[in-house]
Order: structure tokens, then C-alpha cells, then sequence
């Protein structure tokens, strides 16, 4: 499990995290959203024991990161930039792996290659950007980290190699209990992939929500009553948003489908739809509930 409690960091006098509290629960994928410059490749960085946070603590399985190599060897960092030693082949550069990494698998790596396809003794640096990512996500899946930390990890990767390292990520999360953090700008890109989302906003979380909880509860509710729309309606419930098109009142409450019916169905309306949200209505009326647009912090 990863705990991070009041994690805060400044360059300068400037502080760009800013005692942040998360926790990412062991053999779940946690997506860590938020615009240009909101400071997630900081806090991942933290995570993975590359940067030292200035207060709070990280806590990896209740220790220390930093400086830690134990317990970097079971945790693997993708930057958002690829990195390799320069002139290294995939083969060398599998071989500094597999010395560090103690779980390293050669047949899964060697399995592997039927999916990224690129020749052992190819220098890496000669790759293009995507093929270059698609490396790093061989070599890291073959380490079988306990902890997986990718920063952007989607970029210029095309949809259907994209859509293969999901599964593969998926396939670790599930038969091994593998731990992943997911940083994004973009919601769409990793709302399928993952169980739990923290939207970061000039270095603190502005929203976190389990999207399990998010899915099942929130509703579009659709009405229009033949006399007078009765005004208490939803009031033992949440509404996050409400307006009135026409004769038509369209409300996003958050609550069970069934006690919804119950309240609306007393009433008699002419009208009655409760129909799903989109992850992405759901944060826009989140997001517009707590003072925010969700257009200025992803896209
Ligand atoms: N080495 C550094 N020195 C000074 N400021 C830095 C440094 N690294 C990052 N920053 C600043 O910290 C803030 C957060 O940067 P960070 O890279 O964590 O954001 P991000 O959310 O990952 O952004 P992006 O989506 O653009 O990658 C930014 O204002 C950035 O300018």
C-alpha cells in the first residue's frame, strides 16, 4: 500500500505540492488527473523515491522510499520522457534489469516480444518516441514490480498497442496484485483502466472518488408534472446540479435508483426519466458543485 500524508514540496519559494494526503490500496490502479504544471510528475516522483519530498511522509508497505533500494527494486518509474543509457541495445538494457530487478522473468520477456515486436539488438535511441515507450513498458513488465508508477504513460502510443498494455497492465493487477499509479491530464484516457481517480488542481486535490461509487450513484433525473412541480422533492438527497428546459426539470442527484422511484413515483409525473452518466458528466457536475470548471483543469 502507498500512504502519503501532508506530502509537500517547493522549488524556491514557490511550493508546487502542497500537503497532499493519498492513499493507493495494494492491487489497485489509481489515476492521478490534473492540468499542465498541477504537479503530478512531482508527486510521482516523490512516490517513487526520485525526489525528496520537504514535509510529510511517503510510506511503501510502512517504509520509507527514499534511499530505500529494497524497496526500489520492486517499484518501477516510467517518466513521461523515456529514458535509457544512451547506445544500449534492448538486449543490455534487459540486462541492467534483470541485475537489479530480483523478480525479473526472462520467459515473460522473451513471451513479451511477440507483443512489442522489436528486434534484441536494436539500439534503442534509434526508435522512434512510442516505440521508445513501448521498451519501457516490456522492461518494466517483465521486472514484475510489486508497485507500477507511469507518468503520461499513453502518449504517442497508438490505440491498439495502447489497448494491449492495458490488458497487460490489467492481467498484473489481477493475478498478482500489482499496484499502479496513472498520472494523466485526460480523463477519458484512463477512466476505463482505473478504480480510483484524485484530480489535482496547483498541487493540492480539489476531488478524489472511487469510481466504483461514482458509476452506481449518481443519476440524470428527468421530470415534468401536469400542475405544479413540488419543490421539496429532492431534498433528502444530494443534488449536485439542476435546471429547467421548458417544462422539463432535469436534476443529477446522487442516490440509489430505487429510492429515487420511490420519492418521484409519490408525485405522479407526467415525465420520468432517470437515465446513466457519463464518467466524464459526472465530474463536470462535481466539479461545478465545488467552484470549478472542469474545461480549466483537464481536457
Ligand atoms: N526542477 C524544478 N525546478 C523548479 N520548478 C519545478 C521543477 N520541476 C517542476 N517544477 C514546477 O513545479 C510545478 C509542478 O510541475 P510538475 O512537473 O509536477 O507538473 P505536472 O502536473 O506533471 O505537469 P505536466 O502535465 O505538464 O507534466 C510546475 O509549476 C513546474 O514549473
Amino acid at each position: 500500500m502507498i500512504h502519503a500524508q501532508d506530502l509537500t514540496k517547493s522549488y524556491g519559494k514557490k511550493t508546487v505540492v502542497n500537503k497532499v494526503n493519498l492513499q493507493v490500496n495494494k492491487g489497485s490502479i489509481y489515476g492521478l488527473l490534473g492540468s499542465n504544471g498541477a504537479g503530478k510528475t512531482t508527486i510521482l516522483k516523490m512516490i517513487s523515491g526520485i525526489l525528496k519530498e520537504n514535509k510529510g511522509t511517503i510510506l511503501i508497505d510502512d517504509q520509507s522510499i527514499f534511499e530505500n533500494t529494497k524497496k526500489k527494486q520492486q517499484l518501477i518509474f516510467i517518466p513521461d520522457q523515456p529514458y535509457f543509457f544512451s547506445h544500449y541495445t534492448v538486449k543490455q538494457m534487459a540486462e541492467f534489469y534483470r541485475d537489479f530487478y530480483p523478480n525479473w522473468n526472462e520467459a515473460r520477456f522473451n513471451q513479451l516480444q511477440a507483443i512489442f515486436k522489436m528486434d534484441l539488438k536494436s539500439k534503442i535511441h534509434q526508435f522512434s518516441k512510442g516505440m521508445q515507450r513501448q521498451v519501457s513498458f516490456w522492461l518494466a513488465l517483465s521486472a514484475m514490480p510489486d508497485y507500477l508508477i507511469l507518468d503520461e504513460p499513453f502518449d504517442g502510443l497508438d490505440v491498439v498497442i495502447r489497448k494491449r498494455i492495458k490488458g497487460l497492465i490489467f492481467n498484473d493487477v489481477a493475478e498478482r496484485d500489482m499496484t499502479v499509479m496513472i498520472s494523466s491530464h485526460n480523463l477519458r484516457e484512463i477512466e476505463d483502466i482505473c478504480d480510483y481517480i484524485g484530480i489535482l488542481h496547483d498541487g493540492a486535490f480539489i476531488l478524489e472518488k472511487d469510481l466504483d461509487d461514482l458509476k452506481s450513484d449518481v443519476h440524470k433525473v428527468q421530470l415534468a408534472f401536469a400542475d405544479e412541480f413540488p419543490e421539496q422533492l429532492f431534498d433528502s438527497f444530494d443534488v449536485l446540479h439542476q435546471e429547467k428546459r421548458g417544462t422539463v426539470h432535469l436534476f443529477i442527484v446522487r442516490g440509489e435508483k430505487a429510492d429515487i422511484d420511490q420519492v418521484v413515483n409519490t408525485k405522479q409525473p407526467l415525465i420520468y426519466d432517470l437515465l446513466p452518466l457519463t464518467l466524464e458528466e459526472i465530474f463536470v457536475y462535481e466539479m461545478e458543485g465545488i467552484g470549478y470548471a472542469i474545461e480549466e483543469i483537464l481536457v
